[in-house]
């Protein structure tokens, strides 16, 4: 088996720069499909294919319990999955809008047309105007509160900072490091309510088991650049984003999807790949634009924090933060939701599309305190990611209902899934089966690819 350094050479090792787990086990090309996690990762994607169809949690938990009790090994299936497998090959002839979006050496993603056969035919799409950055951030007049508690935040007590690496000292698993007892505080606090939390590490895979409230329910603390390690260390689960260590490539090859994203390389399930950045806009704000705007705005903001959030707030009694602070944040997290806003300013997370069987899940990883300004969402793959395949998730309940007669996903769970029907009413147990044929057919297709060149 070759581990995921074998992919890319020494540049991944290189851009991982002080980190020194090279040698990590836990990632291979085969861990999908042959791993000890199979199982768990099959009826997982299963699961949220159920959700994306069926839109509403309650009415997947009653669509589940008529799963086929049986389980049979196997399943019949008419269609030719080929069909499926949804690696985009690229024309030979592409009109390359810009070599890089970013602007940072760095982090190069080239952008192309593929819908536009001649140069002067040509139109860049509005969708394309927004700025580049490359974290979230928080506009200082329009939201007050975010900007009291960054100010509240420098207070030593309020901070959760680490000098491990002045001790050559990694920080996962050290017990005196303040930012890794935060992260498995987090993890015992929320497994208190459900038993199957992920763990947040710079390298291991980040494997979610249960497909409700994911983003709820999973969240991480990190090592920054305010620590003496800056986050190159062993409990950064940003670090494998902010590196770009997979490089990506940004493509329109279809005028209603606009631009989506794809990486030329494998990547193993379980890893994030992108942060999905833009403005920390308080919902109600973004309530106040006029339809037109506040439609725009709709279709690529992610929430971040949750009013309902009973079990983080009991989370943040337990640290010992000033009193003032606690009582900023208990007010931030009651009656208040946050979301990502990449509309004006954003990065190529936005690019990500709807899918009905998505291959990403997006999680909440926190660095340097808890307010809701320290929070940062990280696209984590649920799946083996074959090359050239768009990356996706799911848009939720609101907006796969608006997409229901156009979605353009190309999966076989497609709602919108014009060829055939004989997906429709499967359940779970069968879809997990079909699922796993069709990683079966990418693999084989990516193992000849391989052995091709
Ligand atoms: C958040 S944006 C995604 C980024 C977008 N592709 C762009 O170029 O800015 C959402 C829009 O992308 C398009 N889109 C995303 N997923 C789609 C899907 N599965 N089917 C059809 N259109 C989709 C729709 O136009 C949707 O309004």
């Amino acid at each position: 088996m070759m581990n995921i350094y074998g992919m890319n050479g020494g540049s991944f090792s290189r851009k991982l720069g002080k980190v020194k787990l090279l040698q990590n086990e836990n990632w291979t090309n085969e861990r999908f499909m042959g791993g000890g996690a199979r199982k768990i990762n099959l009826r997982f994607l299963a699961l949220k294919t159920f959700l994306a169809r069926f839109s509403e949690a309650e009415v997947a938990h009653t669509a589940l319990e008529m799963d086929d009790k049986k389980k049979k090994k196997d399943v019949k299936v008419k269609s030719d999955l080929q069909d499926y497998l949804n690696q985009y090959k690229p024309p030979d002839q592409r009109i390359l809008i810009t070599e890089n979006i970013t602007f940072n050496e760095l982090d190069q993603i080239p952008v192309y047309c593929d819908v536009t056969e001649k140069l002067e035919d040509l139109v860049i799409p509005e969708r394309l105007a927004f700025d580049y950055v490359d974290c979230s951030f928080v506009n200082k007049e329009l939201e007050p509160d975010l900007v009291k508690a960054i100010k509240m935040s420098e207070k030593e007590s309020n901070q959760i900072i680490c000098d491990c690496a002045v001790h050559d000292l990694l920080c996962y698993e050290n017990v005196n490091c303040p930012c890794f007892k935060t992260n498995k505080a987090m993890r015992e606090h929320f497994s208190e309510k459900n038993s199957k939390q992920s763990a947040f590490h710079s390298l291991n895979p980040i494997l979610i088991s249960s497909p409700f409230n994911i983003a709820y329910e999973n969240c991480g603390f990190a090592c920054s650049d305010e620590c003496a390690c800056e986050g190159k260390c062993d409990n950064n689960s940003l670090l494998i984003p902010h590196r770009y260590l997979f490089p990506l490539e940004i493509y329109r090859n279809d005028i209603d999807m606009g631009f989506l994203v794809r990486s030329p390389v494998f990547i193993p399930a379980g890893t994030p790949v992108m942060e999905y950045t833009g403005e920390i806009v308080d919902y109600e704000r973004l309530r106040k634009l006029d339809k037109f705007d506040f439609e725009e705005h709709k279709s690529y903001i992610l929430k971040c924090t949750y009013e309902d959030d009973a079990v983080f707030r009991e989370f943040l009694k337990t640290l010992n933060f000033t009193k003032d602070y606690e009582k900023l944040l208990l007010k931030l997290y009651t009656n208040k939701n946050f979301y990502i806003d990449p509309t004006n300013f954003g990065n190529v997370g936005r690019m990500a599309a709807h899918s009905c069987c998505p291959n990403l899940e997006v999680l909440r990883v926190y660095r340097k305190s808890l307010s809701p300004a320290h929070v940062s969402l990280i696209m984590v793959t649920i799946e083996d990611v074959y090359p050239g395949t768009p990356f996706s998730f799911d848009y939720g309940p609101e907006y796969a209902e608006k997409l229901k007669d156009y979605c353009k996903c190309g999966t076989f769970a497609c709602r919108n899934n014009q060829k055939t029907d004989e997906f429709k009413n499967m359940d779970s147990h069968n879809l997990s089966l079909v699922i796993e044929k069709i990683h079966k057919l990418r693999h084989q297709a990516y193992k000849k690819e391989v052995l091709r060149k």
